[in-house]
């Protein structure tokens, strides 16, 4: 429940949510939520924003980032919000390559971070968009800087961690070194949090582009760095991010945020 460097770990019921909600709303937070559909993952909007509205920050004001490629694909939504929360719909490049679509994400977030979400929310959450909300995600995620622990290893040991290896690479880990295997799919803060991780992987990305060398697991393996030597202030367990191909073990009480099935090359090709 706690790190050595003392973040809480999030876990169903190691929080009163009726104290956080009283403190959050005190200060009026908003809350900014950014998704990335480009090409056809634009099919999983609908579900994500519709589950959001049942789940998502319950009761605060909250502004649905979509990055797109193809606007007037997800305007064609027609989205029913609740009173206090907005689709905002921001144009952006796509990319061959998924692996650089994904990648990418840092850059057009660090770049909108600084121009436009810093004056209309508090914290941001960056999240992957073939998932939907089946359980509540709260303010208990909120903090300066949190992540997210990867549903496939939060069992392993470190050495079992798919960090990047190779030296050459900015996303190195060496084998003596590592908290966690954090996921890509779910992590955020502050802006100048967001600012700072988001600056700091995509740098990393252009010098190890330079190099020509690609991390293994893309903008994830940066994070993981970027979170090694800035620790993260909360950790939010599996119940935040979870693949139903991995059943439902015992210790996971709740599923709150849970991978879309999903076709990999009829989807990315
Ligand atoms: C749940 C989770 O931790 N997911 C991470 C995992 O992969 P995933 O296998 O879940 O990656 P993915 O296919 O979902 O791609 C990541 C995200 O990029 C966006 N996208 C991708 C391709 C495309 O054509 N159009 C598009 O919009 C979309 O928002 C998608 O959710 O590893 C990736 C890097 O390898 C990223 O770190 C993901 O965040
Ligand atoms: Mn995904």
């Amino acid at each position: 429940m706690m790190t050595p460097w003392f973040a809480p770990i999030v876990w169903n019921s190691t929080y009163n949510i009726d104290i956080l909600n009283a403190q959050f709303h005190q200060r009026g937070v908003r809350i900014g939520i950014t998704v990335f559909a480009i090409k056809k993952y634009i099919v999983f909007v609908k579900k994500f924003v519709e589950t959001a509205e049942k789940f998502f920050m319950a009761g605060f004001d909250v502004n649905y980032y979509i990055f797109t490629d193809r606007a007037e694909d997800v305007r064609q939504n027609n989205f029913t919000l609740n009173k206090g929360r907005r689709v905002i719909i921001l144009e952006v490049p796509s990319y061959e390559r998924w692996q650089e679509v994904s990648m990418r994400r840092m850059e057009m977030i660090r770049n909108y971070t600084q121009e436009r979400f810093i004056n209309e929310v508090n914290y941001l959450v960056c999240v992957d968009v073939d998932m939907e909300f089946s359980d509540d995600v709260g303010v208990e995620i909120l903090s300066d800087l949190f992540g997210t622990m990867h549903p496939s290893f939060y069992e392993a040991s470190r050495q079992h961690f798919t960090y990047e290896r190779r030296p050459e690479s900015e996303a190195y880990i060496p084998d003596d070194e590592g908290d966690f295997y954090y996921a890509g799919g779910f992590f955020g803060g502050t802006l100048e949090e967001v600012y700072k991780l988001t600056n700091y992987c995509h740098n990393a990305m252009i010098t190890d582009m330079g190099k020509n060398i690609e991390a293994r697991w893309h903008d994830e393996s940066y994070i993981n760095k970027y979170f090694l030597y800035h620790k993260p202030t909360k950790i939010l367990s599996p119940e935040y991010l979870w693949d139903n191909r991995f059943g439902v073990p015992g210790i996971l009480k709740r599923r709150r945020f849970v991978a879309v099935p999903k076709d990999h090359n009829a989807i990315r090709n």
